[in-house]
């Protein structure tokens, strides 16, 4: 029996952000009733497919109903006022108006359901100068800045390959909405909580964005200006063209890593601010790590206490075999699920669980 058995969610979210936050609580046992228009969750048509299915639809999805509802018609708002009569948690992911539009805001649903928690997720919020403006994920993250620290060589925002806003957000949302259940539980009474893609960034940044939170030039980084060009907080290219990082910032690994190499007396820089102070050290490892492959890198580095890894595809990272042994991810029937990240000891072991097609519940 999973931490959630017998909470009942009312899920009107698409994409990524709010399906984040319900299959997890999915994952722990929790009913997830997935309400889509007739169109259904344009994560449905994301590319790849397999077995029939999007493979980010599934893995966003699995455990969960699918029940087709028109909300601008009398009988698809009635059926959703039935799933709300007795639901704990309400979730919906559109632009701010959206819902109470449609009938469903939160003063409407909790007047027929004082005890349901009502999460709604947004890009920037249900108040503020931009709450109405539409937004995916690369939206947020360019601005609240992150765009411009993820620059290549040639100074153009790359388009970043993890959707960090819609993550933040739908995790954000995780714990407001375990919150509000446990606040609900000691009062009886339920909550509104307005999680914003943007607000769920901002926190984030603290580290990256130290200078220009006090005021300062904000920070610019590409691989070799990251954390202001630190030696041992980098990127660095093999003799394939292939590429390392070392991603430590304790002394201990700078001394390990150039006793090893032969050059005990660069030591001390790695005690240096990052920046122009480190710059002859930052040459040697270039230079260093140009002289082998990759491979032959992880091999020469296995036994070194070192914090360096190889830069992987997403192929090599998946065929690593901490994966498998951490079942992360599971082949079944020709489909392959993503592992939930949240397992407690006493659960039972884990078994993948199919998405549902539309409307393959009502
Ligand atoms: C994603 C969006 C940009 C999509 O913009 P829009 O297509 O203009 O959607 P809106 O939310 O403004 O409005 C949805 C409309 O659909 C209608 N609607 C929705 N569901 C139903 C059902 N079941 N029946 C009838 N009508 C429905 C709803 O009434 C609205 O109509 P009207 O009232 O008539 O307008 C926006 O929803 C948004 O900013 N959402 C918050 C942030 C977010 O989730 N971003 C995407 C993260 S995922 C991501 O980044 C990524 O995957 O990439």
């Amino acid at each position: 029996m999973g931490k959630l058995s017998g909470i009942k969610v009312v899920d009107l979210s698409q994409f990524l952000p709010g399906p984040m936050l319900s299959v997890m609580m999915a994952d722990h046992g929790a009913e997830v009733v997935k309400v889509e228009p007739a169109a259904g969750d344009p994560a449905r048509d994301q590319a790849p497919f397999e077995a029939g299915q999007s493979i980010w639809f599934r893995n966003l999805n699995r455990g969960k109903k699918s029940v087709v509802l028109d909300l601008k018609s009398d009988a698809g708002r009635e059926a959703l006022w039935a799933l709300i009569a007795d639901a704990d948690v309400f979730i919906e992911g559109f632009r701010p108006g959206v819902t109470a539009r449609l009938g469903f805001g939160y003063d409407a649903v909790s007047a027929r359901n004082p005890r349901i928690v009502y999460c709604s997720i947004s890009a920037f919020g249900q108040k503020g100068a931009l709450a109405h403006h539409p937004a995916h994920d690369m939206a947020v993250q360019a601005m609240a800045g992150f765009l411009s620290v993820n620059d290549g060589p040639d100074g153009m925002p790359v388009v970043p390959g993890a959707p960090s806003a819609d993550m933040a957000a739908g995790l954000t949302a995780l714990s407001a909405v375990l919150m509000g259940l446990i606040g609900r539980d000691r009062t009886g009474q339920g909550d509104y909580v307005d999680i914003a893609m943007f607000d769920a960034m901002i926190p984030w940044c603290a580290h990256i964005a130290g200078a220009a939170i006090g005021g300062g030039d904000p920070p610019r980084s590409d691989s070799q200006r990251s954390l202001g060009g630190a030696a041992f907080y980098n990127v660095y290219e093999t003799a394939d063209g292939r590429h390392v990082v070392l991603g430590g910032r304790e002394l201990k690994f700078v001394a390990n890593l150039l006793n090893a190499l032969g050059r005990p007396d660069l030591v001390a820089l790695g005690a240096e601010a990052p920046g122009e102070a480190q710059a002859p050290l930052i040459a040697f490892l270039r230079q260093t790590f140009r002289t082998r492959s990759r491979d032959q890198w992880v091999a020469w580095f296995a036994d070194k206490d070192v914090a360096f890894s190889p830069v992987l595809d997403f192929r090599e990272a998946l065929a690593e075999p901490h994966v498998a042994e951490r079942g992360l991810v599971v082949e079944m029937g020709g489909a392959h699920h993503i592992a939930p990240p949240i397992r407690f000891a006493g659960d039972a072991p884990w078994a993948p669980r199919p998405a549902p097609e539309l409307g393959a519940d009502g």
